[in-house]
């Protein structure tokens, strides 16, 4: 399976685009398996626009996205749902967590839909990723940089063949950041899956193929 989009664009951004050059907006872009796509973007020139309309959270954009021969656009609910608990993860920038329920119980509730990752397994990301002491914390309760390791985790406890994630990195610092790209590396090399990460700046987190500005 392939994405592709052919011309994108988001109606709330449309005036200001027409106005600049990006290689995303009104071209058309190709991802395919095994492939590592980083897309570089200013604040607020559309990264979550572009990984929300990709998920198929926001539908206000024009042009099209296609998730191998489905739309996005005229895809069923159940079709979507099917599509996201298999071949599409995300790493939303504002994570998403459960706030009421401790670490262990948000990942519990991702990981027994599919069951493809063991408790002991995410036990070992935990420890892995310096989290495993909060456990049993709300989220609420977790900082940021704890939420932020805490979602990374959650995304890897699917298959998936193309993992989405914007500005994954922003709350971490730079020791944790390899960790966590380390471990995010290791699970799509894995899956054969192919990465596409939204950020601000220029960065080295992994051997992309691609490199596009927004
Ligand atoms: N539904 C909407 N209606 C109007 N404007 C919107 C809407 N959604 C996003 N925008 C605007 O589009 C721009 C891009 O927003 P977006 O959140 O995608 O940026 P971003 O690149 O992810 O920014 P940051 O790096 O600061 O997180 C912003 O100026 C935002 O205010």
């Amino acid at each position: 399976m392939k994405l592709r989009t052919s011309g994108l664009v988001p109606i709330p951004l449309k005036d200001r685009l027409s106005a600049r050059q990006s290689d995303i907006w009104s071209q058309s872009l190709e991802l395919e398996k095994g492939r590592y796509l980083s897309v570089l973007a200013p604040s607020g020139t559309g990264k979550t626009t572009l990984i929300q309309s990709l998920y198929g959270i926001r539908r206000d954009y024009e042009g099209a996205i296609f998730w191998g021969d489905q739309n996005l656009r005229t895809v069923t609910e159940e079709e979507l749902a099917h599509l996201r608990s298999t071949q599409i993860s995300i790493i939303f920038q504002d994570m998403r967590l459960f706030p009421d329920c401790t670490a262990w119980e948000n990942l519990e509730i991702k990981r027994s839909l599919t069951n493809t990752v063991s408790p002991e397994q995410v036990s070992e990301w935990m420890l892995q990723l310096g989290i495993a002491d909060k456990k049993n914390a709300p989220a609420a309760q977790m900082s940021y940089g704890e939420q932020q390791r805490l979602s990374i985790i959650r995304a890897l406890l699917q298959p998936f063949s193309f993992l989405l994630m914007d500005e994954p990195f922003s709350h971490l610092d730079k020791r944790n950041t390899r960790i966590a790209s380390g471990l995010i590396l290791s699970v799509v090399q894995q899956h054969n899956a192919a990465l596409l990460l939204a950020d601000l700046d220029e960065n080295d987190f992994f051997p992309y193929h691609q490199t596009l500005q927004l």
